[in-house]
């Protein structure tokens, strides 16, 4: 029998968590503010975008909300987003991703403040991830660490198998694996017998962005599986990698698709926020 790891729960106690800290906060009269960028309207990308207004409400975090059109140039956001480098009253930048083709996405990245980085995406937060300095770590792998620290699930000494080698998910999943003390693999598109690599894990991560590529031939009996694919299927369904059905039959805990790490990434970016006052 699998244990279901629940992001809609813990992303809701991290909140509430990060909610009593910054009215502790505000008592002491520290206010915490991020931008939201959004360039164009893609339709997801304005679902997330409103969830995380949403949950600088919630939590009390003041939001800048900017809404630019399609037609905006690369000029004009890099010229925002240094305005709001210099803005005192700015804790955090968040440009919502993917942007349109026409700008270069490493080079918004790179304008971002390192102190303002509450994305973890700027070569800077990534660089002191691997080497264990202080500084914002990308989302959605801190949240799949909350995930399974959370569902009272050990790291250190486990072969954790990470699927993916993006720069915003593989690998710095693989780095956070690490500090935690497991032992850590990275495979890809290009690995080898794939299969018997990811069978071999204790903890399995999933970030190969293929809709339902990971059945029960490539699991454990009682590995930990966490799906970090986001797709919708024929039928308009949301799915993740890995084939839910087929892997719950030998998977010891699994995450959903929807409600699993989703959630986790905005919780992780409101966590990120309260953190930016003490890398200001
Ligand atoms: N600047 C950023 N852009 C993007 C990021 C990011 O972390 N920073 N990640 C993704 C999108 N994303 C957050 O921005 C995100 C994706 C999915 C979810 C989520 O809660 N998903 C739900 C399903 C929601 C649905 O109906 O589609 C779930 O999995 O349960 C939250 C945030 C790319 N861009």
């Amino acid at each position: 029998m699998y244990k279901l790891i629940d992001g809609k729960v813990i992303s809701k106690q991290i909140k509430d968590e990060l909610k009593e800290k910054v009215a502790g906060l505000k008592a002491e009269g520290v206010e915490i503010c991020l931008a939201v960028i959004q360039v164009g309207n893609d339709p997801a990308s304005s679902v997330y975008v409103g969830n995380k207004k949403k949950a600088c409400e919630y939590i009390g975090i003041g939001s800048l909300s900017y809404e630019l059109p399609e037609e905006t140039t690369e000029e004009e956001l890099l010229a925002l987003i240094e305005k709001l480098n210099s803005d005192d009253k700015v804790n955090g930048i968040l440009v919502q991703l993917p942007l349109p083709k026409h700008i270069d996405e490493d080079k918004v990245i790179k304008t971002i403040s390192p102190k303002k980085d509450v994305d973890g995406f700027h070569p800077m937060s990534v660089g002191a991830l691997s080497i264990g300095q202080p500084g914002f770590v990308s989302c959605t792998p801190a949240g799949v660490i909350q995930l399974i620290k959370r569902s009272g699930i050990e790291i250190e000494g486990k072969e954790c198998v990470v699927l993916g080698r993006s720069n915003i998910v593989g690998k710095p999943m693989s780095m956070l694996l690490l500090r935690e003390n497991g032992t850590v693999t990275v495979c890809h598109s290009r690995t080898k017998n794939l299969k018997e690599v990811c069978r071999r894990a204790d903890i399995l991560v999933v970030a190969i962005g293929k809709p339902e590529m990971i059945d029960a031939s490539y699991i454990k009996e009682g590995a930990t599986v966490i799906d970090v694919g986001i797709h919708r299927d024929e039928n308009n369904k949301l799915c993740g990698d890995v084939d839910f059905e087929s892997a719950k039959e030998v998977a010891g805990a699994i995450t959903p698709v929807p409600g699993g790490v989703g959630p986790m990434t905005i919780a992780m970016l409101m966590s990120n926020c309260v953190e930016s006052i003490n890398i200001n």
